[in-house]
């Protein structure tokens, strides 16, 4: 085929929104995948023995979130293509994330996206998500909710102790001011749910719509400012796909990918440029070249810290890939119930820190199980992120064969962003109850001292949430109508273009897929 109007490359949340909703729009649309099968319905065998003779693959069952860490399955990324640990299959990351799902609050869209992107605008895009993808913070379907013990001690502390309201999270999204909750997951009947369980499924049901896996797209191919189509490898065989005259190529690789692409495709820093062409590895003569300094920079990732937490009240778990205990093995194959229902985080919490006319949101989660080095019984994990309004960035890099990966040591560059990240450790711990421990850091540590420990790193500070966005910023890299500035019809739609969100970023980024296409159709 040459004739497709909009090819879409990458398969995580925001391409699957894009591909799903062009096609819709009656566009004949390539989405191209450079990964393979996810979950069971997309073919997806990887999985423990345990979930044999079922139709469920280990990227279904929620329970089996933390073994990404030890065993792949090629769901991540080989070390051949990107330095990170990130996903490379169907979903992108959404098949091999935690599942938190919680709407951005109209703040984010207001103070920090573009005229075009404000809150008001971002509504029918926020309704279009919520209508198209389920999410839950009742994940077990029995109804009963599991591994209750942390979230009863973190309720004692901030809701009756440091004055947190307790709300259903994404009844309330705009409410990111002392607001404590269980966690909204986008899990549907006790199974991980998200856009390829979704958006993907209705594309796929189109006549006018193809997914190709296994193909990775290496150029976006061009004369001038005119894509004419990608340069894609396809079970080893290189080959260019072509578009119609009026095409569209939407680069959805994530924010570490899309820079990349743009990049070897003579898009970007002439002094990266210049480099990847001494390197061998750009073809296009610098007078082809499209100066666009953007691209790449400014990339985000939330900085991690973690609180490890003790109390007699409290009873932690641990989950195991190969051999959960038999009962919550037989609950969850049963009736998919139980702690495998859900990926361990049994409480979410925010607070905004002002720093003159800066706001800076940051967001605690509660594990179900201690880390590092305490791991007893009585020992959860509080990982602290700090959000919205940070001001610390790295960048994408290019290492010498070409590679996309990210700076390291960026948080906290800008010092303001450790003191909003130590005041809001400070503000919780002046309310932590006899009952509750730190165990790693003294509970009357002073705001100073709080500072100066999340900013260095150790084991348990300066940790990345994998969470990498902002990286082709609207109005910088690309326009308001996504379009890469310098280019017709060439545009970026994924985690590139989100600005840090005071939330985890997936419903984030499904909105802002969402508000991309409806503004890339008004071009029509
Ligand atoms: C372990 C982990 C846990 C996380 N937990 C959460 C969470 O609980 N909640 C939350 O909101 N967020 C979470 N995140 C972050 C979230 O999943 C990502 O921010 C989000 O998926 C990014 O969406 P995206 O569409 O920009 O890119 P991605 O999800 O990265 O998808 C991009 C896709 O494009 C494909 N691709 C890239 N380049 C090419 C190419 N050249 N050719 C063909 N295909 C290509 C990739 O293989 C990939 O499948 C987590 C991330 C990780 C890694």
């Amino acid at each position: 085929d040459h004739d497709w109007d909009v090819i879409v490359v990458g398969a995580g949340p925001a391409g699957i929104v894009v591909a799903d909703r062009m096609s819709a729009a009656g566009k004949k649309t390539l989405l191209l995948e450079q990964g393979g099968p996810s979950y069971y319905t997309t073919g997806g065998r990887a999985r423990p023995g345990w979930l044999n003779g079922t139709d469920l693959s280990r990227v279904d069952v929620p329970g089996l979130y933390k073994a990404i860490f030890t065993t792949q399955d090629n769901l991540t990324c080989p070390a051949d293509v990107v330095n990170s640990f990130t996903g490379c299959t169907l979903g992108g990351c959404t098949a091999i994330n935690a599942g938190l799902f919680f709407q951005p609050p109209a703040s984010d869209f207001d103070l920090y996206f573009p005229e075009g992107w404000k809150s008001a605008d971002m509504q029918s895009a926020i309704a279009k998500v919520r209508a198209k993808q389920p999410f839950t913070d009742l994940p077990s379907r029995d109804g009963k909710r599991y591994l209750q013990s942390g979230y009863e001690v973190a309720k004692d502390w901030l809701v009756d102790g440091a004055h947190y309201d307790e709300l259903r999270l994404n009844d309330k999204p705009d409410r990111k001011s002392k607001a404590f909750g269980h966690p909204e997951f986008n899990y549907e009947g006790g199974q991980r749910s998200g856009p390829v369980k979704t958006y993907l499924q209705s594309a796929l049901d189109r006549p006018n719509f193809t997914l190709v896996t296994g193909a990775r797209v290496t150029r976006v191919a061009r004369e001038g400012e005119t894509a004419k189509g990608v340069d894609v490898i396809i079970n080893g065989t290189e080959m260019t796909l072509t578009m119609a005259a009026s095409g569209r190529v939407v680069l959805s690789g994530g924010a570490l990918f899309s820079p990349s692409l743009l990049m070897h495709s003579g898009i970007g820093d002439p002094e990266v440029l210049t480099n990847l062409s001494s390197s061998g590895l750009l073809i296009l003569e610098p007078s082809d070249w499209i100066n666009n300094t953007a691209v790449g920079d400014k990339l985000f990732d939330n900085p991690n810290t973690f609180i490890e937490l003790q109390s007699p009240n409290v009873t932690s778990y641990t989950y195991s890939y190969d051999d959960p205990p038999t009962a919550d093995r037989d609950l969850y194959l049963n009736e998919r119930s139980g702690p495998y229902s859900f990926a361990s985080e049994t409480s979410a919490f925010w607070d905004f820190i002002e720093q003159g006319d800066d706001t800076v949101g940051c967001q605690g989660t509660i594990d179900s199980s201690g880390a590092i080095d305490f791991t007893d019984n009585h020992t959860i994990t509080l990982n602290v992120y700090g959000t919205s309004g940070l001001r610390s960035f790295g960048k994408v890099v290019l290492d010498s064969n070409g590679l996309p990966g990210a700076t390291s040591g960026f948080f906290y560059n800008d010092t303001r962003d450790a003191e909003a990240v130590g005041t809001f450790i400070y503000n919780i711990f002046q309310a932590l109850p006899t009952s509750l421990t730190p165990l790693n850091i003294a509970r009357n540590s002073t705001r100073e001292e709080l500072i100066s420990w999340v900013s260095t790193p150790s084991s348990y500070t300066g940790g990345n949430v994998l969470h990498w966005s902002s990286s082709c910023r609207l109005e910088e890299c690309v326009d308001t109508d996504t379009k890469v500035i310098g280019m017709e019809n060439l545009f970026v739609v994924d985690a590139s273009i989100v600005m840090p969100l005071t939330t985890n970023p997936v419903f984030g980024i499904m909105i802002t897929a969402e508000r991309a296409v409806e503004r890339i159709l008004d071009l029509d």
